[in-house]
């Protein structure tokens, strides 16, 4: 008999997945999808179910990857709430199933996985100036993860409502400019990311800067339009599915404009990223997004790990967003791949690592106190007590991380940190300094567009 299905709430989600997992991930099935091969991925164009009384929809989003072993579907309802609403505009659950058997094998909270995934489709490497129309959901998730991925000069923020930018502003912890009107917060800018739940056009071409990469992220029925026919017209448009854009995306359908390539394409290098041009990149959203991130979430999955602990503990591990000073981006970036990585194996090479500084601790003492005339005891065991535990400790720490990301024999795959934070706590306090001079690794490769 199957096993019965596992809950996973959205806390729990948001405590496993992070970008770093993600990223290639989404890269990958991008790829996959793109090449139209129905054993990688087999996702037909979402069913929107109208749920006219209450001015919304469900949309079903079934995926298969025959060579994955992955099924899986998410319910997503989708509402146009009134101007004010404190109610959520999107609500989703992913559901995944035994391909062979056809259970249910897990039910998961799939807000989380809907704001990531779609935020980390969007790169834009070397921009400056950053302009994000809407101060929802989906704007808070984005500005995150490009200011977690990237450094900008200038972040701006426009929606219609004066006190939703202000309160926007006030969550970003400072270093967003709040604007007065979508012009404002455009012109110039190199990236534009649209994020409304708007059904006329919110954004213009004329106000387009000449090479900007917009990421269009609303509008998602065939009537709706977030851009205008200018600028549709005028960049190189991108979109994640064709299907999927020329039945649900009102931009591309009533423009006319023409598809240009999928994500996926740009991916697998068939299609060119014109970065030199004004380009949109039209999102909609795909199940296969959905399913290799509840893959990753799942239990028995990547991040099992990191699932159990989660549930084992009282607090949750914390999936980081960039600190909001001038280093946002090194911060974040660094916390995002050193945490996991000292989490997952640093216990092994850490208790290791205090190992070899007790018995070098040892024989320096004796060596010390065997020296005719000397004896070592009071102020001056304390002195290379100290030394040699505060430095080995940190240099154990540096050791630890540098090994962790290492593709050699000294990644044992079975280490987990969770069973001893306490022997890592002192060596982390210790090194905190040292570990800000590891040097800052690029971020993960953009997944997909990289205009
Ligand atoms: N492509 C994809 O994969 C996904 C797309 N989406 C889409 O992203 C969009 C945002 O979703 P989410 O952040 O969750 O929604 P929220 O309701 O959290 O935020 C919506 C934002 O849009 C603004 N807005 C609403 N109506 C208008 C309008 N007529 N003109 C200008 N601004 C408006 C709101 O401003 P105010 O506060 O003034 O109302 C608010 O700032 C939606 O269109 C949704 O369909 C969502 C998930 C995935
Ligand atoms: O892909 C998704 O998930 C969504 N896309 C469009 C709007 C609702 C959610």
């Amino acid at each position: 008999m199957a096993e019965p299905p596992v809950i996973i709430w959205e806390e729990e989600v948001k405590s496993v997945l992070r970008y770093m997992d993600l990223v290639p991930r989404l890269e990958d099935a991008l790829g996959k999808f793109s090449r139209r091969d129905s054993a990688a991925v087999l996702q037909p164009v979402r069913t929107a179910v109208p749920l006219q009384k209450h001015s919304g929809f469900m949309g079903l989003m079934p995926t298969y990857m025959e060579n994955d072993g992955v099924l899986s579907t998410k319910f997503v309802c989708y509402y146009n709430r009134e101007r004010g609403s404190t109610l959520p505009a999107v609500q989703a659950t992913v559901v995944l199933l035994d391909p062979e058997l056809g259970n249910v094998k897990a039910v998961m909270g799939g807000e989380v996985i809907t704001a990531m995934r779609t935020a980390a489709l969007l790169m834009a490497p070397g921009a400056e100036v950053l302009a994000i129309l809407g101060t929802g959901r989906q704007a808070l998730s984005h500005f995150n993860v490009f200011t977690e991925m990237f450094s900008f000069k200038e972040v701006r923020v426009w929606s219609r409502t004066k006190e939703e930018v202000a309160r926007f502003v006030r969550s970003a912890g400072g270093g967003v400019r709040g604007c007065g009107s979508a012009e404002e917060a455009v012109r110039g800018a190199d990236v534009i990311v649209t994020v409304t739940r708007s059904t006329e056009p919110v954004l213009f071409g004329q106000w387009v800067k000449a090479g900007a990469h917009v990421a269009a992220v609303g509008a998602c029925r065939p009537d709706w339009r977030e851009l205008d026919d200018v600028l549709m017209q005028s960049a190189v448009v991108y979109v994640d599915s064709r299907e999927g854009a020329l039945s649900e995306s009102g931009d591309v359908i009533l423009s006319g404009a023409e598809v240009f390539a999928e994500l996926g394409d740009v991916i697998n290098g068939t299609k060119p990223a014109e970065r030199e041009k004004t380009t949109v990149f039209k999102s909609l959203g795909m199940g296969v997004e959905d399913a290799v991130s509840a893959q990753l979430a799942h239990p028995g999955g990547f991040l099992d790990h990191r699932l159990k602990a989660a549930r084992s503990q009282s607090r949750t591990l914390q999936v980081q967003h960039g600190a909001h000073q001038d280093d946002r981006h090194r911060g974040a970036v660094m916390s995002d791949l050193f945490n996991p990585l000292q989490q997952e194996h640093g216990d092994w090479i850490s208790v290791h690592g205090m190992a070899a500084a007790f018995l070098l601790e040892y024989n320096a003492i004796k060596k010390l106190s065997n020296k005719p005339g000397k004896r070592l005891c009071g102020s001056h065991y304390i002195t290379v007590h100290f030394l040699l535990t505060f430095w080995l400790g940190a240099v154990t720490e540096l050791i630890t991380t540098l090994t962790a990301s290492s593709n050699t024999v000294f990644r044992p795959r079975c280490v987990r940190a969770e069973h001893s934070r306490t022997v890592l706590r002192s060596v982390t306090v210790c090194s905190r300094g040292v570990r800000s001079g590891v040097g800052t690794p690029g971020p993960p490769g953009p997944v997909s567009c990289n205009f």
